[in-house]
């Protein structure tokens, strides 16, 4: 399971972005959670993906409370989680190639052996070329760097993955390959998702339970 119980998190504890929000996500489970732009679903994102430390409350992955976050969460819960941000130029080392960049927490965790075959593996499965693994992020549409950090996302075969707004900036077909992408590797591993935002029709046609802010959080 993947909980997060009454948390409290922002930029400035003296004026929250995200109040006492409560979310369980069962394992295999697919939820989305719909809210308005600029409400706090990106921060409350960060927070499950370990990224973020809540100013109060506390996330509980796989039965542990979690102790650090970023660099000061344990390796064995950090692994546990994929994350997909919106913006994928945000979120790529320009200076990477594709493949380094799929290839990165492969090589952050010391995993070297088979991360040949593990990069090609995914590379084929998103839909990316021998082409266009050599390139880097700023010779490549944002659609392709998307699918390549949707394949770093999946390298460690996480059983958590978060999508913060993954398909927010892609056209529908790419926007279709990518959440087929998810769901083949969800239904491969039994993988839980959280789905994060605004677009309540690709949310409940992706997800088999989508949750409100207002029903999550407070304010
Ligand atoms: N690094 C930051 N420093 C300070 N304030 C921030 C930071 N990131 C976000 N915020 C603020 O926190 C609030 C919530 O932002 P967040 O990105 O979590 O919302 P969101 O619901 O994901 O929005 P959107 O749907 O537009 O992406 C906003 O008011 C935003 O301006």
């Amino acid at each position: 399971m993947l909980e997060l119980q009454g948390i409290t998190a922002g930029y400035d504890p003296r004026s929250p972005v995200v109040r006492d929000a409560h979310l369980t996500l069962r394992p295999g489970e697919a939820l989305g959670l719909l809210g308005p732009s600029g409400c706090g679903k990106s921060t409350l994102a960060r927070v499950a993906a370990l990224l973020h430390r809540p100013d109060r409350g506390t996330v509980v992955l796989d039965g542990s409370p979690v102790t650090g976050f970023r660099h000061r969460a344990p390796r064995s819960l950090r692994t546990a989680v994929g994350v997909v941000f919106q913006q994928p130029r945000l979120s790529a080392d320009p200076r990477l190639s594709l493949r380094d960049l799929v290839a990165e927490p492969l090589r952050a965790t010391g995993r070297r052996h088979g991360a040949d075959a593990a990069v090609a593996g995914l590379a084929e499965r998103v839909g990316l070329g021998a082409d266009l693994l050599v390139r880097r992020p700023h010779e490549v549409s944002d659609g392709q760097l998307q699918r390549a950090c949707l394949a770093r996302a999946l390298v460690l075969r996480p059983r958590w993955l978060v999508c913060d707004e993954m398909t927010a900036m892609l056209d529908a077909s790419t926007t279709a390959a990518l959440v087929s992408v998810v769901e083949e590797y969800r239904r491969e591993t039994g993988a839980g998702l959280l789905a994060v935002g605004h677009d309540p029709v690709l949310l409940r046609r992706w997800c088999g339970r989508t949750a409100d802010w207002s029903d999550v959080a407070r304010g």
